[in-house]
């Protein structure tokens, strides 16, 4: 498919060049290239995104973050374990405050993905030497966003592995806050059978309308913003260790899964996670109208009575897959602490 190879590195360019020229602060930088799904039916379009890629000191710039989205802006207001001060400011408090913003960047992602029907020829019709365009969109985005630096980040983790082409930026300059053990740790096999098999067919509805590969692209979106959500475990658990080694050396010794998984758990905190998304879900998911004549929360909070993703589903996500996934990498990361 030429045309595709063709939009792909063209894609690859722009992304490419946008990285070298957009000056960034915290190490974060965002490419994002969306078209208008209502007016490519059929044809191909790309949604690209790179954050919080590792930027060597020596490369920050001075200049202000330029105008960017809301997403964008939550994320570097965020606190981020592996920004220039992280080993003193590691707190409990602070990872929360992190896992907390990424719930926004989640809640859109759905709410984007939900706009697109299932789209099942995304993931069953073979292009080239790909199993499907959804493989295809993955692998291929994968292999620029990892040449750019993007799985420097630990949590910032692959969905297939083998074979990626090494980053082409300077390693980062500061010492890492986590044990290396996390560098063993993916979950994003598990993540991504999950996201196919059951998420998928739960927020998008049946049907088909030809966007394939605005639906991949929307997919990896989710699914990049999940992962990273579940692999920021990896921070929760270090700074929990530190802050009670004598509670878990016992148990890391003992190599006690269940006991790790008990000392980790906070169940009043995972309560108001699954509210505090549900809510989310049911603001950002609301039609926003100008027109004075209509009220523009109308029943069930919306103008058309319906969510642009159901909130009950968002904070099922979190309870029966986002929270446990997040618990087990923890529970990985401890077990290995003391290596
Ligand atoms: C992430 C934490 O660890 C566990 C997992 C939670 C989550 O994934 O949101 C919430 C509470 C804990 O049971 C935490 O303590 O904040």
């Amino acid at each position: 498919m030429p045309v595709l190879g063709t939009f792909l590195s063209s894609i690859n360019a722009i992304a490419c060049h946008n990285l070298l020229l957009i000056p960034v602060r915290y190490k974060l930088i965002k490419v994002t290239i969306f078209s208008n799904r209502k007016q490519i039916n059929c044809s191909l379009s790309l949604s690209l995104s790179l954050s919080l890629l590792p930027v060597s000191r020596s490369t920050i710039s001075d200049t202000p973050i330029p105008s960017c989205s809301r997403r964008i802006l939550n994320m570097a207001e965020a606190p981020k374990p592996n920004s220039a001060s992280k080993n003193e400011s590691l707190t409990l408090e602070k990872v929360r405050q992190g896992l907390i913003s990424q719930e926004d960047t989640i809640v859109f992602r759905l709410i984007e993905r939900a706009a697109f029907p299932l789209n099942s020829p995304t993931y069953h019709h073979k292009i080239s030497s790909s199993p499907s365009l959804f493989n295809f969109i993955v692998k291929s985005t994968e292999a620029l966003q990892s040449q750019a630096g993007r799985y420097e980040i630990p949590e910032e983790l692959p969905f297939f592995p083998e074979n990626l082409p090494p980053s082409l930026l300077p390693p980062p300059a500061d010492p890492p806050v986590l044990h290396p053990a996390a560098a063993s740790i993916n979950l994003n096999k598990k993540i991504l059978d999950i996201y196919l098999k059951q998420l998928l067919p739960l927020f998008a509805e049946p049907g088909d309308d030809g966007n394939y590969a605005a639906t991949a692209s929307s997919d990896l979106d989710c699914l990049q913003a999940i992962s990273r959500r579940i692999h920021y475990g990896f921070y929760v658990a270090e700074v929990k260790f530190r802050d009670a080694p004598q509670d878990y050396e016992p148990a890391i010794r003992a190599q006690d899964r269940e006991g790790l998984m008990k000392l980790l758990t906070f169940t009043n905190v995972e309560e108001q996670v699954k509210k505090r998304v549900e809510k989310k879900a049911v603001i950002f998911g609301q039609e926003v109208s100008l027109d004075n004549n209509t009220n523009s929360v109308k029943q069930n909070g919306t103008v058309n009575g319906k969510y642009k993703v159901d909130p009950s589903l968002v904070s099922r996500l979190y309870g029966e897959w986002v929270m446990p996934l997040t618990k087990d990498v923890q529970v990985e990361y401890l077990l290995r602490r003391l290596d």
